[in-house]
């Protein structure tokens, strides 16, 4: 048969997956953490996409870890519990009440949420958090908060927010040999004893350095990081970041989520990529074609 007797369209599809081979050769075997935010969660249809992909990762001879985060979905909760809540530097301040909730959320409902979705698309994850096999152990974060008003520096406590002190990655070997992918809540035991909230990111960055993956992605509600004149900014290094820090190109919450990608690369991870959690299949694309999408961090 020629190629003239075929549906071009069949033919794309073909063309597609051998495309995607050397991806797959390079691929297999490495580690992916992939960081889910609370904003790319909210649509059902969005949710399954992310679901195949990471079950296609793992059929192809990927390890995929999830960690999770589900900001919005904490803070719709404790609105209907009539709690209060607020952000200090990107950290949602965190009383005991609130870390209760949060634990519930994240650990409880959402966590579960992932797992079914993968499940429904034909893989086998099981849901887990920083506090089980003593995966993560956190410690409190103090924070200094300029007083913009007064010019004077103050010490804000955040109640139980905590950051990752240390990573215990046997789990996950276990998991990934049993052909399990683990999805990841934000939360963690401190050695004190306490639960602490940690910021979905910095949870995701300090397992992408643990464990040495080849690739951290963090998919988020933009196309990436923007210049000024919102045009994409496709790769980026350590001097470029710290540049557009500088010049107030970057603000808000891509300012962790960037030094979250540079603490990772400079720890381990082969490169960091912010992604659009809003485009369907957009680690797909990232991975496996020649196009690429959202903005690759690299040293
Ligand atoms: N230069 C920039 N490029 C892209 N996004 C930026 C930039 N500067 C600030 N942002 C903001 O950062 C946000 C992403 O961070 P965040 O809201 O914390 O994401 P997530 O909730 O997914 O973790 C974007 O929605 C955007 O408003
Ligand atoms: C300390 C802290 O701020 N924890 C976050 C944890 C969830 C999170 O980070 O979720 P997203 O990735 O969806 O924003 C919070 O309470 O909202």
């Amino acid at each position: 048969m020629t190629n003239s007797t075929i549906d071009p369209a069949m033919l794309a599809k073909a063309e597609t997956l051998t495309e995607a081979l050397p991806y797959m050769q390079r691929y297999a075997g490495r580690t992916f953490v992939v960081k889910y935010g609370g904003h790319a969660m909210g649509d059902p249809e969005l949710a399954r996409d992310f679901a195949e992909d990471v079950v296609l990762l793992k059929a192809v001879g990927i390890n995929p870890i999830v960690v999770h985060g589900g900001g919005p979905q904490i803070g719709a909760m404790l609105k209907r519990l009539g709690v209060e809540s607020q952000f200090v530097g990107g950290l949602r301040v965190t009383d005991a009440e609130t870390a209760h909730i949060a634990e519930m959320v994240l650990a409880g409902s959402i966590n579960k949420e992932i797992v079914n979705w993968i499940g429904t698309a034909g893989g086998r994850a099981v849901g887990i958090s920083g506090k089980d096999a003593g995966l993560v152990t956190a410690r409190k974060v103090g924070r200094d908060e300029a007083d913009a008003l007064q010019g004077i520096e103050r010490h804000v406590d955040l109640g139980f927010v905590g950051e990752p002190v240390g990573v215990d990655r046997r789990i996950l070997d276990t998991m990934s040999d049993a052909g399990v992918i683990p999805v990841i809540a934000p939360i963690a035991s401190g050695a004190d004893g306490h639960t602490y909230n940690i910021n979905a990111d910095t949870m995701a960055g300090a397992i992408a350095a643990a464990v040495g993956a080849s690739r951290f992605f963090l998919l988020t509600d933009v196309a990436g990081v923007l210049d000024k004149e919102k045009n994409l900014l496709t790769d980026l290094n350590p001097e470029q970041v710290a540049a557009l820090k500088a010049d107030g190109t970057i603000s808000g919450g891509m300012i962790p989520k960037l030094d979250t990608c540079i603490h990772a690369v400079e720890n381990g991870v082969d490169a960091a990529v912010i992604l659009d959690g809003r485009v369907p299949h957009a680690m797909l694309i990232e991975i496996f074609t020649r196009r690429g999408a959202g903005t690759l961090i690299r040293k």
